[in-house]
């Protein structure tokens, strides 16, 4: 759909400057997703694996953030070891809906109630990003963290619009349960992409 250099805003690598590709598609349907216009694979043409790394390579960074729509619905395991064997280091945002087939470098599995995630997107989670919209969220994440490995980081994310509400409950329960940590949607502050 799209690629762009910014800064990753989310999650653990917040603040480490990112090249960002984004795969048109994703059938998880979030009333919240902040990017609807990604969720018709159709409206967006293919790009050239020669033109990605282009792109990347034009950039002075060694880090590349795969996201969506839900790039998992796809087979990326070409582009993945590509900008491997260019040195970069590979990781996903995902919903873990579909199976991966590729061996990323850091897998963000951010769990949807819209979709029921496969099982092994619980075991290859090195960062469990829940996204908090209402006070219910809060044992629906535990309910995750539960089932992902002793050593996944564990965050919880306002979503956007509730974020005025949400952020004052988040905070109470991660002083309350300091196995988590916040996670904020910083890019949105910074006015970039
Ligand atoms: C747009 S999604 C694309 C990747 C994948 N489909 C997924 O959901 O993980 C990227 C990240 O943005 C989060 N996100 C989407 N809409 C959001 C919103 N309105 N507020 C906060 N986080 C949001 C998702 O949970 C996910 O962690
Ligand atoms: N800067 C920036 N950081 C992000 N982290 C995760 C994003 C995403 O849409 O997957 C995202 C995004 O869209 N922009
Ligand atoms: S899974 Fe990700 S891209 Fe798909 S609707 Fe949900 S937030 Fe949006
Ligand atoms: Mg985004």
């Amino acid at each position: 759909m799209e690629s762009f250099y910014t800064i990753q805003g989310e999650g653990h690598y917040s603040g480490r400057a990112a090249y960002f590709i984004r795969t048109g598609g994703c059938d998880v349907g979030c009333v919240w997703c902040d990017v609807k216009e990604s969720w018709e694979a159709k409206d967006h043409p293919d790009t050239s694996l020669e033109t990605l790394l282009d792109g990347v390579n034009s950039t002075p960074t060694d880090f590349v953030v795969i996201t969506g729509g839900e790039p998992a619905m796809y087979p990326i395991e070409t582009l993945v070891s590509a900008l491997q064997d260019n040195y970069k280091e590979v990781a996903i945002e995902t919903s873990g809906c579909y199976p991966l087939d590729a061996k990323v470098d850091w897998y963000c599995f951010s769990p949807k109630k819209f979709k029921k995630p496969v099982d092994e997107a619980y075991i290859k989670a090195n960062e469990l990003k829940i996204v908090i919209f209402n006070k219910n969220d809060f044992s629906w994440a535990e309910e995750h963290a539960a089932k992902v490995n002793d050593d996944c980081l564990l965050y919880l994310q306002p979503e956007w619009s509730k974020e005025a509400q949400m952020l004052p409950l988040i905070i109470d329960y991660v002083k309350d349960n300091p196995r988590w940590r916040i996670s904020l949607q910083t890019h949105k502050y910074m006015n970039i992409p």
